[in-house]
């Protein structure tokens, strides 16, 4: 093992806070070598697929990769925006909001960066930088409410194996799961209020979870149990009867049994069953992304409307709602907990005459990337 090489410690330097919102990543462009690069990486992933890798090198690269690179990208085509992949510029604003949040609350010396998992800006290059912009203090902070080792525990991998190679590892601390805090449940409830203020309550609401394999639950995989509680938190505080929703699972991805039922023909089925007017929501996404605006917004409405369904309601995600970022904060700052609030007045000065040589950028980074 060798060591990331770093300037000697310098006595009396000033620590700083930081946190970084981490999101599952996007291909840089909706283009098929751009998805190709991305779908590479997210796939390869033992974490995601749990399939025997010599295996799974032969399926990847001569079936997957080909076939599901120029499909996919034509969906992210039909998504992209003059801000690019909105999974990215949705966790951007996320993250730019949370230093605002947390500035209100007090919290001056903080910090707020955002990365990706796979893809850019990448969760590595992110953690080098704060390091070298003298940040000893680091909390990670993964954009899934609920914890699935698929994608919270891939994170916290990724965390692992950059700091294997750093000497003067900053002080870790990491959100495991938000699935039933108080915040993010009121915040879904606004959400979903708000939107049957505009456009009426509908027969039924249909609450869409990522799903995974139904083999990962059976293996000790606590997502499925932490995505039922989110949904039977968000119909209490929505006062719905059992009757009046219901919860799936979607994307759908390979041969092997996922998380049941999944969303696409329970919707169909719905519209079948004389239901005219439903709403899906997908609480397990912070961020509106191919998966919602692709998937749910375009491909599942059409199953509804095809099948019979005549009004069909996609509720978006939180994404940068006023009641999320507070409840962001408000998970925060229950993990840094003891980290200074303040910035120390020797800190001032310092950062005074940092920005007066010329370095005032280099300590005001984050969410700005
Ligand atoms: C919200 C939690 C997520 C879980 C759990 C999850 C598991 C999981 N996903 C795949 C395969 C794919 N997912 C893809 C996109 C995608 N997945 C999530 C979130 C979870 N995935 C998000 C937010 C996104 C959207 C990314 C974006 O750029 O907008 C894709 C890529 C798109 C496609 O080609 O369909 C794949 C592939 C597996 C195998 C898995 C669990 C084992
Ligand atoms: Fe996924
Ligand atoms: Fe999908």
């Amino acid at each position: 093992m060798t060591f990331q090489k770093e300037p000697p410690h310098k006595h009396g330097a000033v620590g700083r806070s930081a946190i970084v919102l981490v999101n599952l990543g996007t291909p840089d462009e909706p283009t098929r070598s751009a998805v190709r690069r991305y779908l590479k990486q997210f796939l390869s992933d033992p974490r995601v697929v749990e399939i025997p890798r010599a295996v799974w090198w032969f399926i990847l690269n001569l079936i997957i990769l080909p076939f599901r690179s120029g499909q996919s990208a034509k969906k992210y085509a039909s998504i992209w925006t003059a801000e690019g992949s909105p999974l990215r510029s949705n966790t951007a604003a996320q993250a730019l909001g949370l230093r605002a949040a947390l500035g209100e609350r007090g919290h001056e010396e903080l910090t707020v960066a955002m990365a990706m998992r796979y893809g850019s800006p990448s969760l590595p290059d992110v953690l080098a930088k704060l390091k070298a912009d003298g940040a000893d203090r680091v909390l990670v902070l993964p954009a899934y409410p609920q914890y699935s080792g698929t994608t919270t525990g891939s994170i916290y991998d990724a965390v692992f194996q950059h700091y294997g190679s750093v000497r003067n590892i900053p002080e870790l601390r990491f959100v495991r799961n938000y699935h039933d805090h108080e915040g993010y449940i009121r915040a879904l409830r606004d959400s979903v209020l708000n939107h049957w203020e505009q456009h009426g309550q509908p027969e039924k609401l249909v609450m869409s979870f990522h799903g995974v394999p139904k083999r990962t639950l059976m293996l000790g995989d606590p997502y499925h149990c932490e995505c039922l509680k989110t949904a039977r938190l968000l119909a209490a505080a929505l006062k719905l009867k059992p009757d009046q929703y219901l919860v799936t699972f979607q994307s759908r991805f390979g041969k092997a049994e996922w998380l049941q039922p999944y969303t696409a023909p329970t919707v169909a089925q719905l519209a079948r069953d004389g239901v005219r007017k439903l709403d899906v929501i997908c609480p397990g996404f912070t961020s509106d992304c191919l998966e919602t605006l692709e998937e749910i917004s375009m491909e599942v409405r059409h199953d509804f409307e095809s099948n019979g369904g005549r009004e069909f309601h996609y509720i978006p995600c939180l994404n940068e709602s006023p009641a999320w970022i507070a409840a962001l904060a408000e998970i925060a700052e229950q993990h840094i907990i003891g980290w200074p609030t303040q910035l120390p007045p020797s800190a001032r000065e310092l950062l005074k005459k940092e920005a007066e040589s010329g370095r005032a950028k280099a300590l005001e980074l984050g969410a700005a990337d």
